[in-house]
Parts: C-alpha cells; sequence; structure tokens
C-alpha cells in the first residue's frame, strides 16, 4: 500500500503508523485521514501486528489537527465539513489492538483529540497539549469534546475547551490525559517497549477488553454525527473564518463583533 501523506512500518510486531506532514506540524488534509483510516485497519487486521503506534514526524508536532490552509469554510476531502473526522475516529476505536499515541512535541486541536482517543498516550517532556476550537473558529461536537471529559473529567475539559490553554507532558499525566511523560531521547524506545509489551498478551483479551471500554462511551458517535452537520454550519459563518483568517493572517482574531 502506497501512502503520500503517511508512513507505515511494522517494528517487532508493532506497527508505527506517522503523520509525515512536518512542514504542516503534521496538520491533517483529507488525504491524511483517508491514508490514516487505511492504516489503522490494515495494521488493525494483520495477524503479525499486536500493537499500534500512532506518531507525528520530526520534533514539532505530533499533530496540530485541520490543516488551516486546506480550510474555506470546509477542508478538502469527504465528509460532512470536508474531512472524514468520524471514520477516524472510529477507526482508532475500532480496530482491535491497542493504540499508542506517541507526543513528542503539539498535541493541538483535532490532534489533541486523536492522542486523546488513542487507549494509551506516551509522551516526552517537550510534549504540548490543548485545544483551540473557540480561538480558531471550530470546535469538536463528538468525541473532543465528550470523551475528553470522560478522560480528564468535566471541569479539566471545560477548560482545556474553553479557555485554549497549553499542557505540558508532566501535566498531562497528572491529568489523566496521558500515561506516561519520559525524557524526550527515550521516547521511542519506552513507546516500543510497551507496545512489545502489549505484543505479548492475549489478542482476544485485550479485543475483548477495548470493545468493552468503548461500550460505555458508544452513544458518543451519535453526538459526533449530529454535531457535525451542526459544525458545518458553523463553518460557514463569517464568525468561524475569521478564526481561520486570523491564523492565516498572523493575527489575534476578533470574535466579540459576533457575540449574541
Ligand atoms: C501548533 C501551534 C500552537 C504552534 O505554534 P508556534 O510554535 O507559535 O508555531 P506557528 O508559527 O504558529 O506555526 C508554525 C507553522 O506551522 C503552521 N501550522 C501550524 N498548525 C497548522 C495547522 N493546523 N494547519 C496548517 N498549518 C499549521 C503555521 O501556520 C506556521 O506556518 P508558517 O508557514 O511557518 O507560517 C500553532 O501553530 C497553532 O495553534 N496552530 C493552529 C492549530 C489549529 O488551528 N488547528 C486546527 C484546530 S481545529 C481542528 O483541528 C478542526 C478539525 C478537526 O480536527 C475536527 C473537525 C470536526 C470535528 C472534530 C475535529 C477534531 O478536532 O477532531
Amino acid at each position: 500500500m502506497q501512502f503520500q501523506d503517511i508512513t507505515y512500518e511494522i517494528r517487532n510486531g508493532v506497527a508505527w503508523i506517522v503523520i509525515n506532514r512536518p512542514d504542516k506540524m503534521n496538520a491533517f488534509r483529507g488525504t491524511t485521514c483517508d491514508e490514516l483510516i487505511k492504516a489503522l485497519y490494515k495494521a488493525g487486521y494483520d495477524k503479525q501486528v499486536g500493537a499500534i503506534v500512532l506518531a507525528g514526524a520530526g520534533d514539532r508536532a505530533f499533530c496540530t489537527g485541520g490543516d488551516q490552509s486546506a480550510h474555506d469554510g470546509g477542508y478538502d476531502g469527504r465528509g460532512t465539513i470536508g474531512l472524514p473526522m468520524e471514520e477516524l475516529h472510529a477507526a482508532i476505536r475500532d480496530v482491535p489492538k491497542p493504540v499508542i499515541a506517541r507526543v513528542q512535541g503539539f498535541a493541538i486541536g483535532g490532534g489533541n483529540v486523536l492522542a486523546t482517543l488513542c487507549d494509551l498516550t506516551i509522551c516526552s517532556e517537550k510534549a504540548v497539549f490543548g485545544q483551540v476550537g473557540p480561538k480558531m473558529g471550530s470546535v469538536d461536537p463528538g468525541y473532543g469534546t465528550a470523551y475528553l471529559a470522560r478522560v480528564v473529567g468535566e471541569k479539566r475539559a471545560r477548560e482545556m475547551w474553553y479557555l485554549c490553554r497549553r499542557y505540558s507532558g508532566q501535566e498531562a499525566v497528572a491529568m489523566g490525559l496521558a500515561n506516561l511523560c519520559v525524557p524526550h531521547a527515550e521516547l521511542d524506545a519506552e513507546v516500543q517497549r510497551w507496545g512489545e509489551e502489549l505484543c505479548e498478551r492475549s489478542p482476544t483479551a485485550l479485543a475483548i477488553a477495548k470493545r468493552s471500554f468503548n461500550m460505555d462511551t458508544a452513544h458518543q458517535a451519535g453526538i459526533a454525527g449530529m454535531g457535525m452537520l451542526a459544525l458545518k454550519l458553523y463553518y460557514d459563518t463569517d464568525e468561524s473564518k475569521e478564526g481561520v483568517n486570523a491564523l492565516k493572517d498572523k493575527r489575534k482574531p476578533d470574535f466579540r463583533k459576533y457575540a449574541k
């Protein structure tokens, strides 16, 4: 399988799926999402693979969410908002193997949502987590809000979304957003060690455990499906476009004029 925006490699039973757009801080466009979905299912149903790692190329970012240069009231791919977000999120949850997020830099916006959705998150001391939607004219009306609250609790999740602050790797561990924070140079070895340890466990027990964990929040897929329709209506407004344009113009957005 040939990929353009990602790389795919199996290291001793652990599939490494790496978003390879470092010049865009590993932001995803339509092609990236489609390739991630294909790669996740490829690894998910490959008997040689016991665990999956989701990572970003380079040192600066794990993933910074939707590619804002491909955003003009919608993104450049398929789906309600021009990105198959619902399918990508579903793929991380549906594959019957644990997915580990390896976070070495910014996990921002939709990138933080991807890391949150992974079964486990291992980060380095250079990791920075955060949501930016209300600063950028966006919001994740599904797992990115509702599931985040399950992971870090309602108060923290609301703080993350409303204030759009940044959190270090250590802070992420303290709030339950990450499992472990290690020195930067040790990150890959640590992630691979966790992956290989998972390969030693009963694959069927892991698959059943994952499905069982998922079941408790399965209804959130419905919230996301409905929310995406609302999000598309929001993307078509001047208020949302103010956030996108401000990022492109490298200025602070002025949202106050849209207060209702
Ligand atoms: C990531 C930053 C915090 C880094 O800040 P800083 O270190 O100061 O570097 P910058 O100079 O800002 O950026 C360097 C360089 O990278 C470009 N860049 C960064 N992020 C993106 C991006 N997402 N898309 C395109 N390009 C990006 C930046 O423009 C610079 O380029 P130059 O050419 O050097 O000028 C900071 O950069 C930052 O906050 N970036 C914006 C992050 C952002 O807005 N992300 C999108 C959030 S909204 C989103 O993800 C919605 C899409 C989505 O995923 C979704 C949709 C619907 C439902 C659910 C979801 C979901 O969230 O899952």
